[in-house]
């Protein structure tokens, strides 16, 4: 008979997970602590704040920890500002506010006594915390294990390369068990070995294999050939040990906070004819340039298509203000003049931000232009909606190229005009009426609808992914 976590002492003795700030790294996290807390395990969420965006709002967090008392959520003392660290990339940033808020950490779990630790990729520091104080730690990964593949590959490909990825221009990388990929398309962060970001990447990937393990948010089926690949120890740099994998996913978020503007959102889909419309939506930080918006709204009238667009403030050119919160989108000055009157009987844009993943599960929206951010991706294929990959930061240009090429269950935005640095018009309208109306795009709809049909499979009770994290939660209890 299984033992109890009260009979293992576990009760007293929490599990911690550590996200990283970000949004995109926190609504996975706290769907894995409402898991092991359903399995009865005690749950402590450890959240940082930095001085920094990262679309995690005080409200989102306010409504999570409502919606679940049973999960403890500590704060660390807030990081008001950090060393100057030569970046170009928030990564960075978020490397040293975890860096500094390491102290802070061992004193919480000093004092917590934690059966088990679970940190974030960002959080590899955390490691050295839980080997001093004797707490096994595994990491929780929130992008696919193709991506997994790609880091735990990174030391290697360190060793063997001089050259920065960026000047290696076209040259395919290779990594076992994913496809190639131009060098220009490897994770944004780590193009140039000069910046933080990069060294922060090169440690962190090397730090998986000091783990107990990597949980994984995808499903075995969705990508086979890197989880069996990296499981077999081919992605590991020598002389390292390969950490088990566990594929637990997809974990998306369970509930939103809707806000006045999320049921606007759903009541404006509620009036529209089944699978007509197509989700706009970036990510939880991602913004285009005032031309770049123009180009979509051009493109999205030249289409026809019905169309739910989430529009951001562009970037600012102050480098100061790079990684602030942006201000609301002043619509009337960022949109072609007259296009919020011509588009109205089919369009609604919505400013900053809309409930996603209810809007994506709405039986209205049959197209999804998606920046592949990994939680955006999981939230698609549990609608049944296929993908317009249009990557912009982190990690997305692997994942269009894994989503495009491997899965198959995406078509990617083309035609980038480097001159202008955008994406024309013509491109957008034609990439929307190809996955909105045309037989290509409704063969990719069959695909995306039988991924979630395995994605739903392997979460059910017995399913593969539900199996594998009890056997985890059972292995927990026992130690
Ligand atoms: O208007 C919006 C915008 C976003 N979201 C939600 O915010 C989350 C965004 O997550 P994700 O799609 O993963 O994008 P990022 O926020 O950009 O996530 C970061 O973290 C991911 C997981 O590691 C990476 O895959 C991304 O590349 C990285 O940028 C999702 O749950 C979305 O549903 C909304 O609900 N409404």
């Amino acid at each position: 008979m299984e033992a109890t976590a009260a009979e293992t002492g576990l009760a007293q003795r929490p599990v911690v997970l550590y996200p990283s700030p970000g949004m995109g790294h926190l609504v996975s996290m706290i769907e894995l602590g409402k898991l092991l807390g359903a399995r009865g395990l005690p749950v402590t969420i450890v959240v940082v704040e930095p001085p920094f965006n990262t679309g995690a709002t005080a409200p989102f967090l306010a409504g999570v920890s409502a919606a679940n008392p049973s999960i403890s959520f500590h704060r660390l003392p807030k990081v008001e500002r950090l060393p100057l660290v030569s970046t170009k990339h928030q990564e960075a940033l978020t490397f040293e506010v975890i860096r500094v808020s390491n102290p802070h950490l061992r004193e919480f779990l000093a004092a917590a006594t934690p059966a088990v630790l679970v940190v974030d990729f960002f959080c590899s520091i955390a490691l050295d915390v839980a080997e001093e104080l004797r707490v096994p730690a595994y990491f929780f990964f929130t992008s696919g294990a193709e991506v997994l593949a790609f880091f735990l590959h990174l030391p290697a490909l360190h060793e063997r390369a001089t050259a920065s990825f960026q000047d290696m221009g076209e040259e395919p990388v290779q990594v076992p068990g994913i496809p190639p990929f131009p060098a220009t398309h490897a994770i944004l962060p780590v193009m140039e070995r000069d910046d933080a970001a990069y060294d922060g990447f090169v440690k962190g990937c090397a730090d998986l294999c000091r783990s107990q393990g990597v949980l994984v948010n995808t499903f075995r089926l969705l990508e086979q050939r890197a989880v069996e690949t990296v499981a077999a120890g081919h992605c590991t740099p020598p002389g390292l040990p390969t950490p088990p994998i566990y594929c637990i996913g997809p974990l998306i978020k369970s509930e939103e906070v809707l806000g006045k503007g999320g049921e606007e959102c759903l009541a404006w889909l509620d009036a529209q004819p089944r699978a007509s419309v197509v989700l706009l939506c970036f990510g939880s930080i991602g913004r285009f340039s005032a031309e770049q918006i123009r180009e979509v709204a051009a493109g999205l009238e030249a289409s026809r298509q019905r169309f739910l667009w989430v529009v951001r403030a562009p970037p600012s050119d102050d480098p100061a203000k790079k990684f602030e919160k942006p201000p609301e989108p002043d619509l009337d000055a960022l949109l072609p003049e007259g296009f919020l009157a011509r588009t109205k009987d089919r369009g609604l844009v919505v400013k900053s931000w809309a409930p996603q993943r209810d809007v994506l599960a709405h039986a209205s929206v049959g197209g999804f232009v998606t920046h592949c951010g990994w939680n955006s991706v999981l939230e698609a294929i549990m609608a049944g909606v296929p993908m317009v990959a249009w990557p912009l930061y982190a990690e997305q240009r692997l994942n269009r190229v894994f989503l495009e090429k491997e899965m198959q269950l995406a078509v990617a935005v083309a035609g980038y005009d480097s001159d202008k640095g955008l994406v024309p018009a013509e491109e957008v309208a034609a990439k929307v009426r190809w996955i909105m109306d045309s037989e290509g795009g409704r063969m990719l709809r069959e695909r995306t609808l039988a991924a979630m049909r395995q994605a739903k499979d392997a979460l059910r009770e017995g399913g593969e992914s539900e199996a594998t994290l009890a056997g985890l939660v059972d292995d927990w209890k026992r130690t």
